[in-house]
């Protein structure tokens, strides 16, 4: 049998999911037939739909024709990476992502942000759609998250378990820096040059397995924990960029109010999170466009 000790264990028969070997491999077919070689990485949740048309396209590929890459089969969710440019710097940008609840395992949804590490991005915007907890928060707002629960990560579903192997990062992370404070600042100015300030905030996110909406019960907790909002991804994204060394940012698109009253009448469905997130491209548009050139002259000070 073919086992070989990485860092001091014995890793199991083949390559698991997600391993060094994998990513390594999933980069260099990448690279391989791109001229691209991109700094920012960006997955693109719900209401993030038209942020990939600002992109100078070089190169598109579906989901399903890169080996070892997580489908989405999700609605709203393209199942596209594009390599190109926006104004003068490169990126890579998934238009939509796989979730665990897909049936994934955690480090099969974490595998695109490691390659995009292998590829050269140093700095990673995230998005989501999420619902409110915090009672100031309307739909169509943005939240800038500045730190999150990640339920599945201390539950032990996290993308860091297994063989730890250096060439990610290390074993025993510190993760209360997460989300990168120069590029909060970034995104924060940016609002305001746009008069967006009204409706962004900054706050607390919190990462739920789904695919289930919270119950009534499980709002309130979330909501008494001083969660602002609460959604299906991101956490472990973030928590596999931060890993590997990217500067992570992300934030949540507020599609809809969570459920905190007992038979309230209120409903919520993912045709109305997506309508409620296409309400809101535009805005994100503008804002991502900002954030960038405000974030390509740091760019250029580290340009290798
Ligand atoms: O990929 P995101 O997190 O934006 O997708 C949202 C959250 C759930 O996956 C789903 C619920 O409607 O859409
Ligand atoms: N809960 C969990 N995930 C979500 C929600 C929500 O209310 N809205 C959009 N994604």
């Amino acid at each position: 049998m073919d086992t070989k000790v990485i860092n001091g264990n014995r890793s199991r028969p083949d390559h698991p999911p997600g391993c060094f070997e994998v990513v390594k491999g999933v980069a260099d077919w990448l690279l391989s037939r791109t001229d691209v070689r991109p700094r920012i990485g960006m997955i693109c949740g719900t209401g993030m739909g038209s942020v990939p048309g600002m992109i100078n396209v070089r190169n598109e590929f579906a989901f399903e024709d890169i080996p070892h890459f997580p489908v989405s089969t999700v609605k709203g969710h393209a199942g596209k990476l594009i390599l190109g440019f926006i104004g003068s710097v490169p990126v890579m940008c998934m238009k939509g992502r796989a979730h665990y609840y897909e049936g994934y395992d955690i480090a099969q949804c974490v595998l695109p942000v490691r390659v995009m590490k292998e590829c050269g991005v140093t700095h990673m915007m995230i998005s989501n759609a999420a619902g409110a907890l915090n009672e100031n928060f309307q739909v169509g707002d943005v939240m800038i998250m500045k730190d999150h629960v990640n339920f599945l990560g201390l539950a032990g579903v996290n993308p860091l378990r297994g063989i730890s192997d250096d060439r990610f990062g290390p074993r025993f992370l510190l993760t209360s820096r997460i989300y990168d404070k120069e590029m909060r600042q970034m995104a924060k100015q940016a609002a305001k040059e746009l008069g967006y300030e009204s409706q962004f905030h900054e706050g607390v996110f919190a990462m739920v397995g789904g695919p289930n909406f919270e119950t009534v019960a499980e709002c309130r907790m979330l909501r008494m924990m001083g969660i602002d909002t609460v959604g299906m991804s991101t956490a472990h994204e973030a928590l596999a960029g931060h890993h590997c060394g990217i500067k992570v940012f992300a934030f949540s698109i507020v599609t809809n109010k969570c459920d905190m009253e007992y038979d309230s009448g209120y409903h919520i469905s993912h045709d109305q999170i997506l309508a409620s997130g296409f309400r809101m491209e535009l805005m994100i548009r503008m804002w991502i466009s900002t954030i960038i050139s405000l974030l390509s002259a740091e760019l250029e000070k580290t340009k290798s």
